[in-house]
């Protein structure tokens, strides 16, 4: 059997009759031609002596041969080819008494009348016999259609799983295929039980037919072989399976014919609906344009749909009763077996893997790749490797790897495997996210005041008496800008922030509510979300202006006023604190820039002079060698003593080399020092950012924050320790620790002991003053809530 793409096979088989209308048929000596003629009109009872002819070609015409060979000639090839996966169908269609049965399943009495069936059968346990290499199982089942009811001929059988007969539909399944669900299945080890089968299901055929009072030539039979072959010798997990539907379809019969009545009419008229779908799927599948064929719109072709064309070796036998009476019925059956001709099939293996042997197999190659492995490990000398999961151990081991790779501890991680890469990678990630995370932390923990301070600001403006909601930047932390008109009002006029400023001031003396920020000036976004990175450009003094507009607070005369229980925005603290306590270290900080600055021009211009050198000496070089060898080709002068003399040209390019290469190193060296210089000035100037800014962030801590000290002196309950009030010993130990951090960083800065001593002391001067105002401000403050007949806490208490 062709097992590419190809035709369906198509013979037409004749029966033998005494009275073959020799003038009509006509089987050419081809063996696959046969022509038929009509004479025109004949069907009407008119008399005309025309002749209308017809020539089918088939692939060949069994006239007068036996059952042996029409087994041969037919089925042989899809039988075999079904025991190697391919799918078969070996059909019988024509009219009723044609000779279908007597061609599929034969003359029972007579084995040597037996049919394609029985023939089939034994050709299969043959082959399961031969093909000793190959565990070969076969299943057989018998379906009945009639009057489109599904029917199972083998349901009597003793291994019917359910007994009794059960519901069935023909169910499509994935790959195209069909199956007809309820239909019992029968595992059979040789060909005598098959024939068993075979004739049971003939049987209730029959019995049926009585039973039911209908004529069991009048229902379409597949008789189905279901073959599966695994290889015993190949350890392979592929096997294939393969179906054999032989198919002994109902005879069509034209019913005004024989005058049908009752039951023979309705399964008259049932066939030829079948026949008609059929013969419509076969020219849907001829058709190549056609993408949809309609399997469905019949019992029949729906349950044949994976045994027509397909990948399926099909063979259409067209069963003839070559009389004059059945002339028509021979053409009709003629027609249809050369539409069936033009349906292409695709034959293909249906192989599929067996999941068992298939982790078998793998398995087995895992343990052979890992021997391998091992065998390359002791070869090159590699100890202690193991292919298999990371154990906990291990990945531990990788995890701090990783971290210690991180932190620098760890100069490179040794890569061993490919499990360890991928586990080095998912360390990566993790401690990244950790990481991460605990930047996120930090900022939500460092920005925390601020977001607390907008929420306050954002009650007040909703409370606002005069439309006041939205003066301030955008209630959500960390998000959003500043709205433009506010921005640029404030960067327009100056004197308008300085009054707004002294408004504020006057708000925050008045009184510790939470209105009293309602009106403060609104801090850029940036500086919501980062008050360092705000410090930073103003450090760069990228945007002094905007930057002391847009931070506004307090005068720093008036610092020791501000004492509110929210503490003022860090951005316009951080403008104070450069104005006030932080502004030596602010001015040294500026002026180590400013050396920076022209430390970096005067690297820049020493670096151009040096390059410069460089390539002058370059030049000259190549000029004064290019006059040497001038020289050598035209003879070299000599003095009278018989010495070699230079030439002047020559001398003086050799002396300007000298010179160049004199201020080359000069410039060289001044470049060098020049670089250490600029060095140690960027170190000067972060060392004064960093210090600037942790001087800032303690000062507004201990300024604007409780200390958790003086919580814990609160919470001890000492009744000596009145609300509002801190032991000032306790108070100023707070200040000294800071103090004598200052002191020594300014020490360090100014280099001026005399200046060191002026700051020290105006600086403690000021604390003081600003303990002493609050602390009398609180007591003020208590006395008159107590003359108020209430007894009213503050709501945060402020230690300067
Ligand atoms: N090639 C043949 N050689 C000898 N006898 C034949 C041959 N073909 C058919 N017959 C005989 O013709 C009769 C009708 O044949 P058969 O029952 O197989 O027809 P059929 O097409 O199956 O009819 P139906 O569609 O009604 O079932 C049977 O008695 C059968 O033995």
């Amino acid at each position: 059997m062709n097992t590419h793409g190809s035709e369906v096979k198509v013979f037409a088989r004749t029966r033998p009759t005494a009275n073959f209308a020799q003038d009509l048929i006509e089987y050419l000596p081809d063996g696959q031609t046969v022509n038929v003629r009509l004479k025109k009109d004949s069907r009407k009872g008119i008399v005309n002596n025309q002749l209308n002819s017809w020539s089918f070609r088939l692939d060949r015409v069994l006239h007068d041969v036996s059952q042996e060979e029409v087994y041969s000639s037919v089925a042989r090839s899809v039988v075999l080819g079904a025991l190697d996966g391919y799918n078969g169908t070996v059909m019988c269609f024509g009219q009723t008494g044609a000779g279908k049965t007597y061609t599929m399943t034969g003359a029972t009495e007579s084995y040597k009348e037996r049919g394609i069936i029985p023939r089939a059968i034994q050709e299969v346990f043959r082959e399961v016999e031969r093909r000793s290499d190959h565990i070969i199982t076969v299943r057989l089942s018998f379906l009945e259609i009639y009057n489109e009811t599904l029917l199972d001929l083998l349901s009597s059988v003793k291994d019917t799983p359910t007994g009794a007969p059960a519901v069935m539909s023909i169910v499509d399944e994935g790959g195209g295929g069909v199956t007809v669900k309820g239909l019992s299945m029968h595992l059979v080890h040789n060909e005598e039980e098959a024939l068993n089968l075979l004739f049971e299901g003939e049987m209730n055929r029959i019995i049926g037919a009585h039973t039911l009072n209908r004529n069991s030539s009048r229902s379409h039979c597949i008789f189905t072989v279901h073959i599966e072959s695994h290889s015993r010798t190949l350890s392979d997990a592929k096997y294939v399976t393969s179906k054999l539907n032989l198919v002994d379809l109902a005879g069509s019969e034209r019913l005004g014919k024989t005058g049908s009545e009752g039951q023979i009419l309705i399964e008259t008229m049932y066939i030829n609906k079948s026949l008609s779908f059929l013969e419509q799927a076969i020219l849907a599948l001829a058709d190549r344009r056609r993408d949809h064929v309609p399997f469905r719109q019949s019992k029949l072709t729906h349950a044949l749909k994976d045994s027509l064309g397909g990948n399926c070796n099909t063979v259409l036998v067209a069963n003839v009763y070559g009389e004059v009476a059945q002339i028509e019925e021979t053409l009709s059956t003629l027609r249809f077996a050369s539409r069936m001709k033009c349906v292409r099939t695709e034959p293909a293996v249906n192989e599929h893997v067996d999941p068992v042997i298939q982790i078998k197999k793998l398995q087995k190659e895992i343990q052979l790749l890992k021997q391998e492995l091992s065998i390359r490990d002791t070869l090159a000398n590699r100890t202690g490797m193991s292919y298999g999961a990371l154990t906990e151990t291990q990945v531990a081991e990788i995890q701090s790897q990783v971290l210690r790779y991180f932190d620098g501890t760890l100069d490179e991680i040794n890569i061993v495997s490919i499990r360890q890469v991928k586990e080095v990678f998912v360390q990566f990630k993790l401690a990244l996210q950790q990481r991460e995370q605990k930047i996120k932390a930090d900022m939500i923990q460092n920005f925390a005041l601020a977001e607390k301070t907008q929420s306050t600001q954002s009650a007040a403006n909703a409370k606002g008496p005069n439309g006041m909601v939205g003066e301030i930047d955008g209630p959500s932390f960390g998000v959003g800008m500043a709205p433009p008109l506010e921005k640029n009002s404030r960067l327009q006029s100056p004197h308008r922030s300085k009054t707004k400023k002294g408004k504020d001031i006057n708000r925050k003396e008045g009184a510790g509510s939470p209105a009293q920020v309602k009106e403060e000036p609104a801090v850029s976004s940036t500086s919501r979300i980062n008050p360092l990175l705000v410090s930073q450009k103003d450090i760069d003094g990228q945007e002094p202006e905007m930057l002391s507009q847009d931070s506004q607070g307090p005068p720093a005369g008036d610092r020791e006023n501000f004492r509110a229980d929210s503490p003022p925005p860090k951005a316009a603290a951080f403008e104070d604190f450069k104005a006030e306590r932080g502004s030596e270290i602010n001015r040294i900080l500026k002026e180590n820039k400013a050396v920076l600055v022209e430390r970096r021009r005067r690297l820049r211009e020493l670096t151009d002079g040096v390059n410069a050198a460089k390539r002058e000496i370059d030049r000259t070089g190549a000029e004064l060698q290019q006059r040497r060898e001038q020289s050598q080709r035209h003879g070299r002068f000599v003095s009278a003593d018989g010495e070699p003399v230079l030439e002047e040209a020559e001398l003086a390019l050799l002396l300007r080399l000298q010179e160049l290469k004199g201020q080359y190193r000069q410039q060289y060296k001044e470049l060098r020092g020049t670089k250490a210089e600029v060095s140690y000035c960027e170190h000067l100037v972060d060392q004064c950012r960093t210090r600037l800014l942790s001087e800032f962030e303690s000062w507004y801590n201990e300024s604007f924050l409780i200390p958790e000290e003086t919580q814990a002196i609160l919470r001890s309950g000492d009744p000596a320790i009145q609300p509002g009030h801190i032991p000032m010993a306790k108070a100023l130990a707070l200040e000294e620790d800071d103090q004598e951090h200052f002191e020594h960083l300014r020490s360090e800065l100014l280099k001026s002991p005399g200046a060191i001593s002026y700051f020290n002391a105006h600086d403690r001067t000021l604390q003081r003053r600003n303990y002493t105002r609050t602390s009398t401000q609180k007591l003020q403050q208590k006395r008159s809530s107590e003359d108020n007949g209430r007894t009213k806490l503050p709501a945060i208490l402020s230690v300067t």
